[in-house]
């Protein structure tokens, strides 16, 4: 071939390459118009769509970059706020690779949790990420398996038995060993360590002793598996690919297995310590043969449950009493009228105090410890209201779609609370004051209410009782180098909130306590 014909036969190689790339981008381009003209077809066929969140770049990058600016600033909260303010109280949040509907409407809430809740569930994506850690556990499923699951775990974690008490105190005063060298802790990270330590020994028998050992192994992979998971759920879909933080899945599969392994009633130190190991969850579902992954199973789910959202609300608590002394000084009367010594209060004295209530309730609606909770459509449903022009029209949902619910949102709404809905006041809940049910879910509502609710109030009570009880003087201070200063509550910003997988403080909360 001489170099001229060479020459025209690449170039027509290269002609014949470029009209079939064209082609091939037409067609993509073409099946992507027509997907998403069906879905918007399908979806109007039965609801109108919510108004979409305002964004100057194209294709969700201008939302993705808007949710994640929040997420690294801590202000989701205060964004979400702001753009669910529009009639419906719904919007559509179109994203990279996934479209969110975010809602604070109690009536979509109230179909979520409880009227529509078979069309709403933790979803695929959701088990495909959080499996990593919470594996087939109550957390991650739905239908069948959820079910097997929550009657597994119903007669243990439904209900505070005279020994939880017990444990609990065991483990406070571990707590209180600690806070009582008079340094500065980080508060959400020692209540971390109690709360996991009382839901391990009450329901596996064993506690990981984590207030009392320098073994953190199961807490840090925990933190930072849950880390990592935070920022795939991000990425819907697509965040499935990103991996998990192998390492720790080992740790902790490692750990669960070794509980199970070791459970023995032999090694008891009492015959009431062998009865009650003998009905704690573990001893109870070994003895009636459950195999070891389901086993494996409900031992994380307790841990995972049971851990965070109880360190965060007794944080929490603790915060909003430092910054409101008067309320401090109130609740410390109160507890000393009704307990009247030193000695840990019993059941019907906690259940008795109406301020130490109205500061745990007060403390949950402004700091939910799950303050967003989400859920994916298992089918093409509609959602109450929130759709078209004037927001009162059914929003179409197509299955796989994940819908945010803005619990913290929806607390802080003066039309639901009053004026005065973002001031901590724990005297609103006086005189067995109760909000409307719907407008309040600290703990969920519906077929997948909280299983933990009652241990998990008696804990945050009885630590908030116990604390007081031992320490008369409270600090929040802040560390300015090496030094320890005390913060002035008067002239002190409040701590913003960090929107993860739970809703914690996004600073550390420093308290130093002195008896
Ligand atoms: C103040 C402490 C607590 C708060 C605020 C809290 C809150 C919640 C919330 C909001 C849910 C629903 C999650 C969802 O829908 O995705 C939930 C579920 C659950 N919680 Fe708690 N929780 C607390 C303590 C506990 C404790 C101590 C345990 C047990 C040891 C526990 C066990 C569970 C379980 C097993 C579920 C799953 C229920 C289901 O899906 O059917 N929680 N909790």
């Amino acid at each position: 071939m001489d170099n001229a014909t060479e020459g025209s036969a690449v170039g027509a190689t290269i002609g014949v390459t470029k009209t079939l790339l064209l082609a091939l981008s037409i067609i993509c381009i073409g099946t992507v118009i027509i997907r998403v003209n069906t879905k918007a077809t399908r979806q109007a066929s039965f609801g109108a769509r919510a108004p979409a969140v305002a964004s100057r770049l194209p294709f969700g990058f201008g939302v993705t970059l808007q949710l994640i600016r929040q997420l690294g600033a801590n202000t989701v909260l205060e964004w979400t706020q702001k753009i669910l303010d529009v009639p419906g109280r719904t919007v559509e949040l179109r994203m990279v690779g996934v479209n969110i509907i975010w809602t604070d409407s109690v009536e979509n809430i109230r179909a979520i949790m409880s009227t529509q809740s078979e069309s709403f569930g933790k979803g695929e994506t959701y088990h495909k990420i959080w499996s990593s850690l919470m594996r087939d556990s109550i957390l991650t499923t739905d239908g069948h398996e959820w079910q097997v699951n929550r009657n597994h775990l119903v007669p243990h974690v439904g209900k505070v038995r005279p020994t939880d008490y017990e444990v609990t105190e065991r483990h406070i005063r571990n707590l209180i060993e600690v806070f009582s060298d008079e340094k500065p802790h980080d508060t959400l990270d020692q209540m971390n360590r109690f709360a996991i330590d009382v839901v391990s020994d009450i329901f596996y028998g064993s506690s990981t002793n984590t207030l009392r050992t320098n073994d953190q192994s199961l807490r840090d992979a925990i933190q930072r598996h849950k880390n990592v998971n935070t920022w795939r759920m991000v990425f819907g879909k697509l965040g499935t690919s990103i991996p998990p933080d192998r390492e720790a899945c080992k740790v902790i599969d490692t750990y669960l297995a070794e509980v199970v392994n070791n459970f023995s009633l032999e090694n008891s130190e009492s015959l009431e310590e062998r009865d009650r190991k003998a009905q704690t969850m573990l001893g109870a579902l070994l003895a009636q043969g459950v195999p070891n992954k389901v086993l494996k199973d409900q031992l994380v789910a307790v841990a995972v449950g049971g851990r965070d959202s109880v360190a965060i609300a007794a944080t929490w608590a603790l915060y909003e009493l430092v910054r409101h002394p008067d309320i401090l000084h109130e609740l410390r009367a109160e507890i000393s009228t009704t307990v009247r010594s030193a000695k840990p209060p019993n059941p019907s004295q906690l259940g008795k105090m109406t301020l130490l209530n109205g500061v745990v309730q007060e403390t949950m609606r402004l700091h939910s410890s799950v303050g967003m909770n989400s859920r994916t459509a298992l089918k093409d449903t509609t959602l109450p209201t929130g759709g078209g022009s004037k927001g009162t029209s059914p929003v179409g949902i197509l299955a796989g779609t994940i819908v945010v619910m803005g619990l913290d949102s929806v607390h802080r709404r003066p039309d639901l609370f009053g004026p005065d809905a973002h001031v901590f006041d724990p005297h609103r809940w006086d005189n067995k004051w109760k909000p409307d049910p719907w407008t309040y879910y600290p703990f969920n509502r519906g077929a997948r209410i909280c299983l933990g609710k009652s241990l998990a109030l008696m804990e945050v009570k009885f630590v908030l009782c116990r604390l007081l009880q031992a320490f008369n003087n409270i600090e929040w201070v802040k560390k300015v180098g090496e030094e320890v200063v005390v913060v002035d509550v008067k002239k002190e910003e409040g701590i913003q909130t960090k929107m993860a997988f739970n809703t914690k403080p996004a600073e550390i909360v420093w308290l130093r306590f002195r008896k």
